[in-house]
C-alpha cells in the first residue's frame, strides 16, 4: 500500500513560479489512479516527484507498506538519502516515461530486460512471451530504439517497466504515440497487469475519453490560482 500526504513542490522559472501540491494519496496493490489535468498544471511535476527525480518542498508523508518490508520514503527524502532512494526506485519503480526513456545502444529485446539484469533477478518467460505477443513487437526485439517508431518505443518501454514487477509503476502519457486500436490495447494491458502482480499504478493521461469509460479513480488538477494547482479526486471512491 501507498500512502502520501501533503506532497508539494514550486518550480520557479525567473520572477514567475508554479506551486503543484497533492493533498493525499492512498493505493492500496492493484490500484490504479489517473492523473488528468490540463497542460501544464502540473501532472508530470507531481509524477516526477511521487517518482522520487524531484525533491519536494514539504512533504508531510509518503510511506509504501511492502509484503515484508514498509519503507518511510518522506524520512528518506528530507534526509537527503540518496543510495537509498535510489535502490528503491530501482526495486520497486516502474517507470514509463512519454517518450519511451529507452537505451540508445542497447536492443529492444535487451532494454526490455534491463531491469531484471540490473537487479540480478530471472525473467518470468510465459510472461514476458505474453507482453511482447500481446503488444505485437516480437518482429522488433533484435532492433535499436532509433529504428522504431515512438508508438513502438512506448509499447517496448511499457513491458520494461514492469517487468522487474514494481510495487508502483508511474506512466506519463503511456498512450500519447498510439493510434486508437493500440491505445486501448495499452490501457487494457495496464489495468490487467496492475490488478494480477499487485502492481500500484498512477497514470497520466490526456487520453481522457477513452480512459474515463474503464471507471478508475481519478486525481483531477484544481487550478488554486494562475501559479498553483492541487490534484483532487474528480469523484468519490467506488
Ligand atoms: N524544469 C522546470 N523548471 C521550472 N519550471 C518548470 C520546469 N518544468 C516545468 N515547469 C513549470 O511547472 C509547471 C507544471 O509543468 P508540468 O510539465 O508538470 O505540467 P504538465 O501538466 O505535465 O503539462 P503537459 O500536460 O503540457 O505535459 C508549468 O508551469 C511549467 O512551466
Amino acid at each position: 500500500m501507498l500512502v502520501i500526504k501533503q506532497l508539494e513542490i514550486s518550480r520557479s522559472t525567473g520572477k514567475s513560479f508554479f506551486r503543484v501540491c497533492l493533498p493525499e494519496l492512498i493505493l492500496k496493490e492493484g490500484d490504479i489512479v489517473v492523473i488528468q489535468g490540463d497542460s501544464g498544471s502540473g501532472k508530470s511535476t507531481l509524477l516526477e516527484m511521487i517518482g522520487m527525480i524531484l525533491k519536494p518542498d514539504n512533504i508531510d508523508g509518503y510511506k509504501l507498506f511492502l509484503d515484508n518490508n514498509d519503507l518511510d520514503i518522506a524520512k528518506l527524502i528530507n534526509n537527503n538519502d540518496i543510495n537509498q532512494l535510489a535502490n528503491i526506485r530501482a526495486q520497486y519503480l516502474g517507470f514509463m516515461l512519454q517518450t519511451g526513456g529507452l537505451l540508445p545502444f542497447l536492443k529492444i529485446y535487451d532494454n526490455i530486460l534491463l531491469p531484471i539484469k540490473l537487479l540480478q533477478k530471472n525473467v518470468d518467460n510465459s510472461r514476458l512471451e505474453y507482453l511482447i505477443d500481446k503488444l505485437g513487437i516480437s518482429h522488433l526485439l533484435n532492433k535499436y530504439p532509433k529504428q522504431l517508431s515512438i508508438g513502438e518505443r512506448q509499447r517496448a518501454s511499457f513491458i520494461r517497466s514492469i517487468i522487474h514487477k514494481p510495487a508502483l509503476l508511474l506512466a506519463d502519457e503511456p498512450t500519447s504515440a498510439l493510434d486508437p486500436y493500440n491505445a486501448n490495447l495499452l490501457f487494457d494491458l495496464i489495468i490487467e497487469q496492475a490488478k494480477q502482480d499487485n502492481i500500484a499504478t498512477i497514470i497520466v493521461t490526456h487520453d481522457w475519453q477513452r480512459i474515463s469509460t474503464k471507471g478508475l479513480f481519478t486525481l483531477s488538477a484544481k487550478l488554486v490560482s494562475s501559479h498553483s494547482s492541487e490534484f483532487l479526486p474528480l469523484h468519490d471512491r467506488q
